[in-house]
């Protein structure tokens, strides 16, 4: 096994097109969902991976209000308590009603207990969830095991693969 790849067992390797796709089914299933008569107020992304399907989800939605949140805990794949380090504008988001937060995974779930009590009413949206974490999301897309580590397309780039016969 790839050091790079320890301690999870699996890798789950997403392309710029899967998100995308994984990133508007996601659109799809909250489309008039909000409580407005159908409506979402705003998005708030997750930084910084949650920004990639933010920006897809309030497209596909026509929501032209995006803030961001920022929270600091993964090191690489080890994880420290997570820290709010930067906030949404609070007239924007209020109590969460109307909002959408939007990340690209969840795992453990600690990083949205953490931005859900910053916004109690707002409805919780990732693309991926692990099974840790889904007690802290609303609405997912794609569910993969605990022992699964997600590598998404910013943390990748494509490379030559030697062929299984590599001759002598
Ligand atoms: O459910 P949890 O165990 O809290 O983990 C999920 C969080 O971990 C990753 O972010 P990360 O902290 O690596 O930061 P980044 O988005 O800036 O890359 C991911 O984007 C989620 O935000
Ligand atoms: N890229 C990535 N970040 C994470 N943060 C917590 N779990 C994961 C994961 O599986 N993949
Ligand atoms: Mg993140």
């Amino acid at each position: 096994m790839a050091p790079d790849r320890l301690p999870h067992e699996k890798g789950f390797h997403v392309s710029w097109d899967q998100l995308h796709r994984d990133a508007r089914a996601l659109a799809w299933r909250l489309d008039g969902q909000g409580p407005d008569n159908g409506a979402w107020r705003a998005v708030v992304g997750i930084t910084r991976g949650g920004m990639a399907p933010a920006m897809i989800v309030s497209r596909e939605l026509d929501i032209r209000l995006v803030d961001t949140i920022s929270v600091k805990s993964y090191n690489h794949q080890s994880q420290s308590a997570p820290v709010i380090i930067k906030m949404p504008d609070r007239d924007l988001v209020g109590d969460g009603t109307g909002v959408l937060i939007v990340d690209d995974l969840v795992d453990t779930g600690r990083t949205l207990e953490v931005v859900r009590a910053t916004m109690p009413k707002a409805h919780v949206a990732t693309v991926y969830a692990k099974p840790m974490g889904r007690p802290q999301v609303d609405t997912y897309i794609t569910e993969v095991s605990q022992d699964t580590w997600i590598f998404f397309p910013w943390d990748m780039a494509l490379q030559y693969v030697k062929p299984y016969r590599a001759g002598e």
